[in-house]
């Protein structure tokens, strides 16, 4: 997977180069280019921004610019980019897009500043790639970096051999649609808190059982929402009880 992303604060994604990533990115699983977005300024002041018009606070993403950027990073003979804009108004990014968005071959995320980036930017380049504007989640960030590179880690987790132990991402909470339940390691009492007797029984169906009414109760108490979501069936006849 090659992915791209143009920002005025290229700093912002080493984190990128990191860990797992760098690892990843070493070993050519996934490619990786940051561009900075007033490389395509060309006036002295290098301006990416200007006042709203309407009128409104802040200031807006100039679109000759990133028009600029975009047309060169996203210039391709073949398939074009799939275009990721992260934004506090975007539909909602889940582990349902990042999975799908493990299967694409070319992502380029745009990251905005200020009060984001000219709407004519978005709509221009859907005629020619596909445009997805995204939100992870109901906070106003303060541009869109920290969300590219949280997407960019929970795609790139998915992708073989980037991850140490790929089962685990078979086993995500959400998944099977609830939160995970709780974790337990060595040693087995801490500060006289013993693990759960059940987790060192052997009894592999009586542990398969607590985990799932661990992760319902859980996720009835945190996440109810996703109840709602469950399908039927997926909640046996003993969860239904409950
Ligand atoms: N999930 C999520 C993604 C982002 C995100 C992504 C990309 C950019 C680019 C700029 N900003 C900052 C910004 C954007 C918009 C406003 C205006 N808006 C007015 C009404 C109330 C909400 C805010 C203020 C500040 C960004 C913020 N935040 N949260």
């Amino acid at each position: 997977m090659r992915i791209d992303v143009v920002t005025i604060f290229p700093e912002y994604l080493a984190p990128l180069r990191a860990a797992l990533l760098g690892k990843a990115i070493e070993r050519e699983k996934i490619s990786v280019g940051v561009h900075d977005l007033r490389d395509w300024t060309h006036d002295v002041h290098r301006a990416v921004d200007d006042s709203p018009y309407g009128g409104g606070p802040g200031m807006v993403m100039k679109p000759d610019v990133w028009g600029e950027a975009l047309d060169e990073v996203c210039a391709s003979p073949e398939a074009p980019p799939r275009l990721i804009v992260p934004t506090p108004a975007g539909r909602p990014f889940t582990q349902r897009t990042a999975v799908r968005w493990s299967a694409e071959p070319w992502l380029v995320f745009a990251c905005g500043r200020y009060e984001g980036i000219d709407q004519r930017v978005v709509d221009e380049a859907a005629e020619r790639m596909p445009v997805e504007e995204v939100s992870i989640g109901d906070y106003v960030l303060v541009g869109g970096e920290v969300a590219a590179l949280t997407m960019v880690e929970a795609v790139a987790r998915l992708l073989p051999g980037v991850l140490g132990n790929p089962a685990s991402a078979e086993q995500d909470s959400f998944s099977d649609g609830l939160l995970e339940g709780p974790s337990y390691t060595r040693p087995e009492v801490w500060r006289d808190r013993p693990v759960p007797d059940v987790l060192r029984s052997g009894n592999h169906a009586a542990i398969a059982r607590w985990r799932r009414d661990q992760a319902l109760e859980r996720t009835y108490h945190r996440r109810p929402d996703l109840l709602d979501r469950l399908p039927a069936q997926d909640l046996n006849a003993k969860d239904r009880a409950r």
